[in-house]
């Protein structure tokens, strides 16, 4: 279980990546929307306009009450024909500026939610190729974050972010260029205010980003410590873990609002210093504007004109702090999927890999099933090796047994023969060919595991065997049948179409492990692999399951991992491990014939029994 340990200390943001080269990651995803970014990108030029223009036709409305509009539109009209004129334009402003902005806003939303989807499936790929060793190290609950939550953030960053700050920025520039034409000393006054604003911003943006990328970092930790009580829900409540567990969660639960209130604390700074500078801003328009006016050098109706462009100049930054507080979300999210999708894939396919289904036609040899371990070494963390030295060779259609104590390495056998693992040294070779050469897909079809815990997937029987292949109904009845499973499948509420939920929970484990055979049965595999595969099973059931084996074994090479020691006394060769060496080989009476560690094992159940 997940100890309070791990998570108590605040995670930091193990490098930081350049923004500019986050960004950059997202642009393949951007570049297969183009279309609708141009028509967005487009739409920020009348945007911008239609608002700058509405503080200028108040301001025009006040200097016409005034008379004193030099407006060309309004020459030679009445004052009540100028202000219809003025009210209508300022109405189809607003009309625009609203279309043009749903319009923005719904594309906007489009692209993110395509370039999120496109960014989550190609994570999924990314993920589901990662070896066994990275899922060794990397707690689910913590990817489970990743595909989501962090997802969604990004998708933001394009989006709401990055078309939300240009369009920000256009209406700040048109802003800043307007009000320089009408007054530029009015105008320098603002510009020179943004400066210490900006810098605030960044400050305080910085700060977030931090406690975003810790409160994310929390947020995996509460997610993998959900996943883990939830998976073993059965454990938890049997031995009455609930209370410990919760007093964990509300731990680490905490580690989180507290990070979460940091975030909240900086976002809450940008948005006070704006609202503040924008109060200061109004003020100093009004005192360095009413000395003008005083002095006939402004008219009012620019003055009330720059007041509104003063309050409409901090309204796009404030807006842009928002989506840059977004926009960091997402850059946090950018930079912790990166690292996921970085996360180098160790079991590749070679360069020019040997195909295994055409050998017959390069050396005019038959596949026969040949497995040799050459030298093999294997450690999964460093050099605490499980394997050492491993060397043998199975001989095509020979049965041969992996005995030994717990721990001793069989299942690590199987990985390795599997490649879900690499040897730290030596090598194996299927066939005379090394695996390393072999297309995983051949390697995997060419081996049928069975495990003793058969995980199901939700969907009914049959799809649980042909995994998405394509087989005929015929095949899997074939295939059922040929295990001894087709009367237990008939048996089900809706035969083949019995619904399985979610891994398996509405079956036994002896059934599931029944269909594991059926599974493995319909793929034809020329050496079979069978770990602890008849252990969940009752007497009765072992036996016709047996005898179906028998004949599934008839002709090719196999595999069998077995603790019940009297179930393999007819295998072709056992070896026995010990603490992964290789310690003896041979058939069930010579090692007993040996007297060492088979014999003692043996004596030991005999005994048991
Ligand atoms: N994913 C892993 N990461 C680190 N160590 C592992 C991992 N899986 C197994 N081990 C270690 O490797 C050693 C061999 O394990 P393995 O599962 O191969 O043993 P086994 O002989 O199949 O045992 P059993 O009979 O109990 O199934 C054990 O000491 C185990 O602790």
């Amino acid at each position: 279980m997940t100890t309070a340990s791990s998570s108590t200390r605040t995670p930091t943001p193990p490098r930081r990546e350049n923004d500019w080269r986050l960004f950059l990651r997202l642009v393949p995803y951007a570049r297969r929307n183009r279309r609708l970014l141009y028509i967005v990108l487009a739409l920020l030029v009348p945007l911008s306009l239609s608002g700058a223009i509405q503080p200028i036709l108040i301001g025009e409305a006040i200097s016409l009450i005034r008379q004193e509009s030099t407006f060309f539109v309004l020459e030679g009209k009445t004052l009540s024909q100028g202000l219809y004129i003025l009210t209508g334009l300022l109405l189809l402003t607003i009309v625009v500026r609203l279309a043009l902005t749903s319009i923005q806003g719904f594309l906007v939303q489009k692209v993110g939610q395509r370039m999120t989807a496109d960014i989550r499936n190609d994570l999924f790929v990314h993920v589901t190729s990662l070896s066994a060793r990275f899922f060794d190290l990397t707690p689910v609950g913590r990817l489970i974050t990743r595909l989501t939550s962090d997802v969604d953030a990004l998708g933001d960053v394009f989006s709401t972010g990055a078309i939300g700050i240009l369009t920000d920025l256009a209406s700040i520039v048109t802003i800043l260029v307007i009000t320089f034409t009408l007054q530029w000393q009015l105008a320098l006054m603002l510009l020179l205010m943004l400066i210490p604003v900006t810098i605030a911003v960044v400050y305080f943006q910085r700060q977030f980003r931090k406690a975003n990328y810790r409160a994310r970092e929390e947020l995996s930790n509460l997610n993998s410590v959900l996943q883990e009580n939830l998976t073993g829900i059965n454990i938890v409540q049997l031995f009455r873990r609930e209370l410990f567990n919760a007093q964990l969660f509300r731990q680490i639960n905490q580690h989180y609002v507290n990070q979460v209130d940091r975030t909240i604390f900086h976002d809450s700074m940008v948005s006070a210093i704006l609202e503040w500078i924008a109060l200061v801003a109004i003020a100093g328009v009004l005192w360095l504007g009413g000395l003008r006016v005083m002095d006939n050098a402004l008219e009012v109706g620019t003055l009330v004109s720059f007041i509104l462009f003063a309050q409409r100049l901090f309204e796009p930054l404030r807006q842009f702090a928002e989506k840059f507080t977004s926009i960091q979300s997402g850059f946090t999210a950018v930079e912790r999927i990166s690292d996921l999708l970085d996360e180098p894939i160790e079991i590749r396919d070679a360069e020019s890999p040997i195909s295994i289904n055409s050998l017959e036609a390069i050396d005019g040899q038959p596949q026969v099933g040949e497995i040799q371990f050459d030298r093999v070494w294997f450690a999964y963390r460093d050099d605490d090796y499980v394997l050492r030295n491993l060397d043998f060779t199975i001989r095509p259609g020979e049965k041969v047994a992996l005995v030994g104590p717990t721990g001793a390495g069989k299942s690590s056998i199987i990985r390795l023969l599997c490649r879900l693992y690499e040897p730290s040294s030596g090598r194996i070779l299927i066939d005379g060919i090394d695996i390393r050469d072999i297309p995983q897909a051949q390697l995997r079809r060419y081996l049928g595991v069975i495990l003793q815990d058969g995980f199901l997937f939700a969907g009914d029987v049959k799809s649980n065997i042909t995994l998405g292949e394509d087989y005929s109904m015929a095949q899997i009845y074939a295939a059922a049948k040929q295990t001894n499973i087709d009367r237990f499948i008939e048996d089900l509420p809706q035969g083949y179409d019995t619904q399985l939920r979610e891994r398996g929970t509405n079956l036994s484990g002896g059934q599931k492990q029944l269909l594991a055979f059926a599974r493995a049965a319909i793929r034809n595999p020329r050496v079979l692999v069978l770990d602890e595969a008849t252990a969940s099973l009752d007497v009765g059931t072992e036996a016709l399951i047996q005898d179906a084996l028998d004949r599934l074994l008839a002709d090719r090479t196999a595999i069998v991992i077995a603790h019940r020691l009297s179930t393999i006394r007819n295998v072709d060769r056992i070896l026995v491990l010990k603490r992964g060496q290789l310690v003896e080989s041979g058939n069930h009476e010579e090692l007993l014939g040996q007297g060492g560690l088979y014999a003692s094992l043996y004596q030991l159940q005999m005994l048991g029994n």
